[in-house]
């Protein structure tokens, strides 16, 4: 028998693999986890969003470290968790408004049983399928301004549900508070004009509340 048709055996492969759970964090094992280099568990809690940021770095044609460098010491990444209860009238009330989120980029842990999410396109609502185990990636309004618009932070809404309650973990990854943000320098040219204003995460995010409350959009307060 040749040595390349063997498919099954005994032989072991040429490497070493840890193949651990890091996300979701409630699944994390970590006793299983190295405790050297110290720093590991840090790194890796951050690979995941690091990873999508580079790749997006990438397809703007810029550093892949160019999104990622600018999350500095003071970056806040919240956490938010939803419930929401069932509802015994679903066709008065949303779970959450229609909106766009004000952070350059935010991972949804979405419910794995009950349905609810829906985007916006070109005027249409669609709902997210549920997949189970999956983390959604959202752009955020960050996003948007400093892609100059070639990135969409998507409009989102979750409707509410008369039977069932739902769940769902969502991080969001914002810069600096004080960072001012605007369309990257390497994103405007006389083809692709600058198309937002200048602004910081904290005056964007107090206009985001303001815009929430009144069912209106942030982004459209920043566009030129
Ligand atoms: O509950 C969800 O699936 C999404 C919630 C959301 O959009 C948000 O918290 O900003
Ligand atoms: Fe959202």
């Amino acid at each position: 028998m040749k040595s390349g048709s063997k498919v099954m055996g005994t032989t072991l492969d040429w490497c070493d693999r840890l193949y651990i759970i890091v996300e979701p964090e409630n699944r994390r094992i970590y006793s299983l986890w190295p405790t050297q280099p110290p720093s590991f568990r840090d790194i890796l809690s951050e690979y995941t969003v690091n990873l999508f940021l580079q790749n997006l770095a990438k397809l703007l044609d810029l550093h892949e470290g160019h999104f990622v460098n600018m999350f500095d010491e003071n970056a806040l990444t919240y956490a938010r968790l939803n419930y929401y209860p069932n509802c015994p009238k679903p066709d008065h009330v949303f779970g959450m408004k229609p909106h766009t989120d004000a952070s350059v980029i935010t991972i949804v842990f979405v419910d794995d049983n009950v349905s609810g999410l829906q985007l916006q396109k070109d005027g249409v609502w669609y709902n997210v399928p549920i997949v189970p185990n999956a983390l959604l990636v959202n752009m955020g309004d960050v996003m948007e301004i400093m892609s100059n618009g070639f990135f969409k932070s998507p409009i989102h809404r979750v409707v509410t549900n008369a039977e069932k309650e739902r769940l769902s973990l969502v991080m969001f990854y914002t810069l600096n508070p004080e960072k001012e943000i605007e369309p990257l320098p390497e994103l405007v040219d006389e083809k692709r004009p600058r198309r937002y204003m200048k602004t910081t995460t904290n005056d964007y995010t107090a206009k985001l509340f303001e815009t929430f409350a009144r069912g209106t959009l942030a982004i459209d307060t920043v566009k030129i």
